[in-house]
């Protein structure tokens, strides 16, 4: 069967609620699930191309968004988690029994230190924001996916009504330059 983008993008994208409080998230495992609790909505959630992000079954892409790292917490089954990898700039806590990604943790100084990284497909609920861009879409190519057929995936994008970029959106990536200039000292600390 050919792949799909995902489970929440292939049928058209349903709109999510602006108000939505949070809900939880819950591993895969069929007893003893690792399950996130999460007091608010997210934001930048967006559908991720890149190798590093989990990805339900037969998907090309994840659907990630970011929370306050204070509005997270691990209400269940916390021994189950692994941090995927030390070294990433995003850690990755995975339930060690069925591999799903549970949330993802800035460890390094970044721009984006304080936000994790969740899938709020986790939660079985609907009503959480709809993924706004498509980013890291060239990366499935180094998951394996067809160089020849990219215009495909990223006209299905635009049918959707998604923009596309192969790193995260403009203003996310200007945040992340503007961080960098602050550091080098070319830009001011407070613009
Ligand atoms: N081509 C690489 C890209 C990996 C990458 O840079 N991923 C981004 C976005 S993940 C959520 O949007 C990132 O911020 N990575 C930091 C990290 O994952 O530690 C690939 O595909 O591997
Ligand atoms: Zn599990
Ligand atoms: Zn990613």
């Amino acid at each position: 069967m050919a792949p799909s983008l995902h489970p929440a993008l292939n049928n058209g994208i349903t709109k999510g609620n602006p108000n939505h409080p949070g809900g939880t998230l819950h591993c895969h495992c069929p007893s003893n699930r690792v399950t996130v609790t999460l007091s608010s909505n997210v934001a930048h959630n967006h559908a991720c191309g890149c190798s590093k992000c989990w990805k339900p079954n037969n998907s090309l892409f994840a659907i990630v968004g970011v929370i306050p790292v204070d509005k997270l917490s691990v209400s269940s089954n916390a021994s189950k988690l692994r941090i995927i990898d030390e070294s990433a700039a995003i850690q990755r806590y995975a339930c060690k029994d069925c591999g799903v990604h549970m949330y993802g943790r800035i460890a390094v100084e970044h721009p984006f230190k304080g936000l994790d990284f969740v899938h709020t497909e986790l939660s079985g609920e609907a009503g959480w924001q709809e993924p706004q861009f498509a980013g890291f879409v060239s990366s499935i190519i180094e998951g394996g996916f067809p160089p020849n057929e990219m215009d495909g995936v990223r006209r299905r994008f635009r049918e959707l009504g998604l923009e596309t970029y192969d790193c995260l959106s403009p203003p996310l990536m200007d945040l992340i330059a503007t961080a960098a200039a602050q550091k080098a000292g070319r830009l001011p600390a407070k613009l």
